[in-house]
């Protein structure tokens, strides 16, 4: 049973000396809460009952799978979809009933970012700096400057990579708190991505929040603090980067002195796939090693190779049907 809050205060050697008590630290509110998020398209079911916490300050990596409803949540968090049932709150203001509160915390950039194609990219984005207002144009030369765009040129000549760049400087140019990305990085080349991750690592040291949908999976590793992975419309798995890898299978290549004992290797716990060439045993492992070594060192180890598992490995699994 959890301790009674008043037992706690009575012990409190602060409180016994009669000092005044120190108020609790305030709890950052999240950035961004969903419920029960849910939207049926007629007879499609896009999401179903999606629960997600993005706490204040953090890196959040959306995956899933194609059609697995990322745009669709984000589409309903940037107030352009309405849910079927469920609520989602930005900063506590909720995306339908207080739709232009939870927008002006926002940087949206949507998955197919077009812009108006008779516009340049300087004329496009002064117009939205100007209907969003606050935004310095210095910050938007140098956004375009780090990302490589020419602001002279009308969108619709742009490339498709050279566009989503307009896209990434809308996002970002106003500075806000929580920026919501749908697959940020689609179309561009691998000096821009870099670039682009190094905005998104600013952001979140500026006190900033950051929830980003992507297939690149290397990406969200190097840049996401949390993870969350849908599938059919549901969160199948949610966690820090290093949670969800550590549940993984790790894939492991032992070398022994002679044959493989493949029969005693087989009966260790975690041990999966197992399979031999020559005198190298190869298998994936759920958990420890400790089984795994004990069944294994009796016949003579010369050499292990561990491969450290990374999201794509999670992903692959969690689509593969393991647990
Ligand atoms: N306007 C719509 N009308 C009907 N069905 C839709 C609509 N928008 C999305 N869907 C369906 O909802 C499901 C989720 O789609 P969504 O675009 O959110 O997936 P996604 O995870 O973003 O996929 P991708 O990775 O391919 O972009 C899919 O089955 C899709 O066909």
């Amino acid at each position: 049973m959890p301790t009674p809050a008043s037992a706690v205060r009575r012990h409190d050697p602060a409180h016994a000396r009669g000092q005044a008590e120190v108020a609790p630290a305030p709890v950052a509110e999240p950035a961004l809460v969903t419920i029960g998020l849910t939207k049926r398209f007629r007879g499609t079911s896009a999401l179903d009952g999606v629960d997600l916490e993005v706490p204040t300050g953090v890196v959040f990596g959306y995956l899933g799978p194609n059609g697995a409803g990322k745009t669709t949540t984000i589409r309903i968090l940037a107030g352009l979809a309405r849910p079927t049932a469920g609520t989602a709150r930005v900063f506590g203001h909720d995306v339908v009933s207080d739709r232009e509160a939870a927008q002006r915390e926002l940087g949206y950039l949507p998955g197919d970012f077009v812009g108006y194609p008779e516009l340049t990219g300087r004329e496009h984005l002064t117009y939205l700096a100007r209907v969003r207002g606050g935004v310095s144009w210095r910050r938007v030369r140098r956004l375009a400057e780090r990302l490589g765009l020419d602001l002279d040129k009308r969108l619709g000549a742009m490339s498709h990579g050279n566009r989503q760049k307009v896209g990434l400087v809308q996002a970002f140019m106003h500075e806000p708190r929580l920026l919501v990305l749908d697959e940020p990085t689609a179309g561009l080349d691998p000096l821009v991505r870099r670039e682009f991750l190094g905005l998104v690592r600013e952001a979140r040291q500026d006190g900033g929040t950051v929830f980003l949908s992507s297939h690149v999976l290397s990406e969200v590793e190097a840049v996401a603090d949390r993870v969350a992975i849908l599938g059919s419309g549901r969160v199948l798995v949610t966690g820090s980067v290093e949670e969800l890898r550590r549940r993984a299978r790790r894939s492991i290549d032992l070398v022994f002195v002679g044959p493989p004992p493949l029969a005693a290797l087989r009966d260790a716990a975690g041990v999966h796939d197992l399979r031999s060439t020559g005198r190298t045993a190869h298998l994936t492992l759920e958990g420890s090693a400790a089984a795994l070594m004990s069944a294994a060192a009796p016949y003579g180890i010369e050499n292990v190779v561990s491969h450290e598992p990374d999201l794509e490995d999670v992903f692959l699994d969690l689509y593969a049907g393991r647990p």
